[in-house]
């Protein structure tokens, strides 16, 4: 019977570090999930995506749904196969990017119909439905069909959307059934309201997943609400099952996170920054296509392995950003992910050592340093 799970090897105040287990590999914690969102990782080969140190990614039942469908992926052998990835791969459920992102969108107990933001063709997706697309997919994670509320919004409202998520939840899991080597994760809804979270959390306890996200963040509210949501959200959650803050974050905030408790994240940022000219490093951010770069033939992180700081000047990046280049993104891309993955793995060995405060420390300071 081929096993999943999670052992937690290490804890440091209420960060932890270990590993999630599943068929396809081992997924190290505190884990960064790079968004493979339409089957890639824009602008990266798998491999390239490996080499950073990921050991999963992400994909998303709303685009794949709509192109080239799931029953397509599926018969031509599932997305592993299909995106050439034999990690690990997480989907989340669709509802996310409905809201987000299709036209005409309407909202029933039953789940939500939608037109496609490509052509404008009807959809519908219903808990059952996102279950049979995440398993036509073949992803090894599978997240609930919730739904996450903008911010702001009133209390009645958010405890509406709360509890219609909590029976999506329970016909997820009636749904995803009885699936050896597949995970399937709940997502805590509930807004910035200590008692609503209380309420999902213990909901979602009841059914029974085997991990639990912290959904309805990273929406608007910004790092300190989110923060002091999470001061009290994630302590909610099963203490032994891997913990997911979805959509998270900037670097500071993936550090805050894991401080407070979280296992898992996943971001668009370093990927979709990367193509805007945005640069990640230990020293802080810079913007790789402002003059000042134009002569500068220093590397962007002389502490960075990835290709674009062992053979390339900031004047060169510069360069082929301005030219609007294909290098570019690929370049960018690469040392983002690289630099996120470098974090983690730093978090992952201090937590291990138990000196996780003076790494956190030692990551502050180095972002406060001037022109970069
Ligand atoms: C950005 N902030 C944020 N993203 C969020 C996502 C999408 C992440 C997904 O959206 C894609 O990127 C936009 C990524 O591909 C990711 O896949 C899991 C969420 N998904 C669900 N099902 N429920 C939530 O409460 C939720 C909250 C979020 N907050
Ligand atoms: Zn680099």
């Amino acid at each position: 019977m081929t096993s999943t799970g999670f052992t937690k090897h290490a804890q440091d105040g209420m960060a932890r570090s270990g590993v999630i287990t599943t068929p396809r590999g081992e997924i190290r914690t505190p884990a960064f999930m790079p968004v493979g969102t339409a089957a890639t990782v824009k602008a990266m080969m798998p491999e390239s995506v490996a080499s950073t140190g990921a050991d999963i990614l992400l994909g998303n039942t709303y685009h794949l749904m709509l192109r080239p469908t799931a029953e397509r992926v599926a018969k031509l052998g599932g997305l592993h196969k299909f995106m050439n990835w034999d990690k690990p791969i997480l989907t989340d459920s669709g509802g996310f990017q409905v809201m987000s992102l299709a036209g005409l969108r309407k909202l029933t107990e039953r789940g939500v119909t939608f037109k496609s933001h490509i052509d404008g063709s009807k959809h519908e997706i219903t808990p059952e439905r996102s279950m049979e697309i995440q398993e036509l997919l073949g992803s090894d994670i599978v997240m609930c069909f919730d739904e996450c509320p903008a911010l702001p919004a009133d209390r009645a409202r958010i405890a509406e959307s709360m509890r219609l998520s909590m029976r999506w939840a329970k016909r997820s899991r009636e749904a995803f059934g009885d699936r050896p080597g597949h995970m399937l994760f709940g997502i805590q809804q509930g807004g910035l309201e200590q008692d609503f979270r209380q309420e999902s959390a213990e909901a979602l306890r009841e059914i029974g997943f085997d991990g639990y996200a912290v959904g309805g963040l990273a929406v608007g509210e910004g790092q300190e609400a989110m923060f002091s949501t999470l001061d009290f959200a994630t302590d909610m959650l099963p203490e032994d099952k891997p913990r997911y803050l979805m959509g998270v974050g900037k670097p500071d905030d993936i550090v805050g996170a894991v401080a407070r408790g979280i296992d898992v994240m996943d971001c668009v940022l370093p990927s979709r920054s990367g193509r805007t000219g945005q640069v990640f490093t230990r020293m802080g951010v810079l913007n790789i296509k402002n003059a000042r770069h134009m002569d500068d033939p220093r590397p962007l992180d002389e502490n960075c392995s990835c290709p674009a700081c062992q053979n390339y000047s900031r004047a060169y990046l510069h360069h082929v950003f301005r030219s609007q280049e294909i290098i570019s993104s690929m370049l960018l891309t690469w040392h983002n992910l690289q630099y996120y993955q470098d974090i983690m793995a730093g978090m992952r060995e201090a937590i291990a050592a138990g000196r996780f405060t003076q790494w956190q420390a030692d990551f502050h300071a180095g972002r406060a340093q001037g022109d970069i």
